[in-house]
Parts: structure tokens; C-alpha cells; sequence
């Protein structure tokens, strides 16, 4: 599909067309929990040695799409302090969260992790929104679940969203999943993501996006792509 005012990404399974004007950039929880030593994925045994470089990468990507007038949203991922709501053993959340399982193990952690106004919660200092960028919180792994994701997209006539941050196989995944349900065209710039698993996580995550939910490009040809743009 080509418009007008398209840019064409290269992209697995083949280039994409990305209409600016309607296109969005998705930043997955690039909270301290998932991307700094010390917090949860961390201390529940993930290997988050990636996540520096992912940082980086993110930054040109979000610099280069602020540039383009491109929305940039940001999601943080987690619960109020009283992990109301994480939900209770009658929430499959209680049971598969490794944040709340973590905590249960090692109660001195209780409080500490994906809580609303710790540092666990917070955005990575290297990225901080900017003015004019749109902050969202989710308790579940979809952006999509109870939160106002589709509204804020429709109300900019966005159809496209372009995704980056952390988990590619957990939270990632399931937005841009969810985003295919609801019409929504999906790439992942792939080294702009880091997996919560061992590495063949990534690379099956990133085989579903690209055979069946959506596209996969790379940061570079993104900002090759923005960057060339007429106009630009
Ligand atoms: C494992 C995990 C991933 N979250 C994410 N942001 O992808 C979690 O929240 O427990």
C-alpha cells in the first residue's frame, strides 16, 4: 500500500509504506525495571546486559520521529502500591507475573517492583519525555488492555505504529498484536527492542511479528527513511 505522502521503510517481509502524517512511534516500558541493573527483570534473573544499547537506539529513533511531527507515545507498565491492580489469585496476572512472583519470594522486595512512584516505575533517565510527547500507563502486558491507546490514535487519524523498547516478546508483542485486531499496522525496529529470555526469544518473537502481526525493520533504515523524506 503506497500514499502520497508515504515514506517507504525497508522492512521484513517486504518494504512498508508509512504514511507520516498517520504514523506513530510506540515506546514499550523503558522503565528502570526492564532496562536498568537493580530493577525487577534484573533481580528476577533476566540478562538485561542489551538494554544500554537499546537506549541509544531508541533515542535517535525518537529524536529523528519528533523531528517528522510523528506522535511519540510512551508507556509505563505497573500497578498502585498496594498491587490492586496487579489482581488477586483469582487474576492469572498473580500467578504468571514475575514481578509479583519475585516480590513473593523475597519479601523485602514488597513495594519495590512496577510500583506507581518508585523508582522500579520510572522512565530511564536517558529517556525522558519531551514536551509535546504523550505518557500512558498499562497494567497488562497489551497497551491496548484498558488503557486509552485507541482513542488517542484514532483522534490523530494514526493507523500506523512503529514500535520500540522492552520486552519484544512480552509487552511489545502483545501491543502490536493486539494493534493487527484493531486495524493497526505494526513494525518493530528491531534493534531498538531486547527480549526478556534468552536470545532465541527475540528471534521468535520477531519471526511471528514478521509472518503473521506485521513488519520488522532495523533503527537505521528507519532514520534513513524519515530522514529522506520530501521536505525534510
Ligand atoms: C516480563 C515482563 C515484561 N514486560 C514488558 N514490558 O515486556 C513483565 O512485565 O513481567
Amino acid at each position: 500500500m503506497t500514499t502520497p505522502d508515504a515514506l517507504m521503510l525497508p522492512a521484513r517481509p517486504e518494504p512498508i509504506a508509512l504514511p507520516v502524517d498517520k504514523t506513530a512511534v510506540i515506546v514499550i516500558d523503558m522503565q528502570n525495571a526492564y532496562a536498568s541493573p537493580g530493577g525487577y527483570l534484573d533481580l528476577a534473573g533476566f540478562d538485561i546486559s542489551g538494554a544500554a544499547a537499546v537506549i541509544d537506539k531508541i533515542k535517535g529513533v525518537l529524536d529523528v520521529a519528533r523531528g517528522a511531527g510523528m506522535p511519540v507515545i510512551y508507556f509505563q507498565n505497573g500497578w498502585d502500591s498496594d498491587y490492586v491492580e496487579a489482581g488477586g489469585p483469582g487474576s492469572p496476572n498473580w500467578h504468571k507475573s514475575n514481578a509479583l512472583k519475585t516480590m513473593r519470594a523475597r519479601p523485602e522486595l514488597q513495594g519495590k517492583l512496577l510500583a506507581r512512584g518508585t523508582w522500579d516505575y520510572e522512565l530511564v533517565d536517558d529517556l525522558k519525555p519531551q514536551p509535546g510527547d504523550i505518557q500512558l500507563h498499562k497494567t497488562r502486558y497489551s497497551g491496548f488492555f484498558n488503557s486509552q491507546l485507541d482513542s488517542v490514535l484514532r483522534s490523530r487519524g494514526v493507523r500506523h505504529l512503529v514500535f520500540v523498547g522492552i520486552a519484544t516478546n512480552v509487552c511489545v508483542e502483545s501491543t502490536l498484536r493486539d494493534g493487527f485486531f484493531l486495524e493497526y499496522f505494526g513494525t518493530v525496529l528491531e534493534d531498538a527492542t531486547h527480549q526478556a529470555g534468552p536470545e532465541f526469544v527475540q528471534q521468535a518473537a520477531l519471526y511471528n511479528i514478521e509472518t503473521f502481526f506485521g513488519w520488522v525493520s532495523t533503527t537505521a533504515d528507519f532514520k534513513g527513511a524519515v530522514g529522506q523524506r520530501e521536505g525534510a
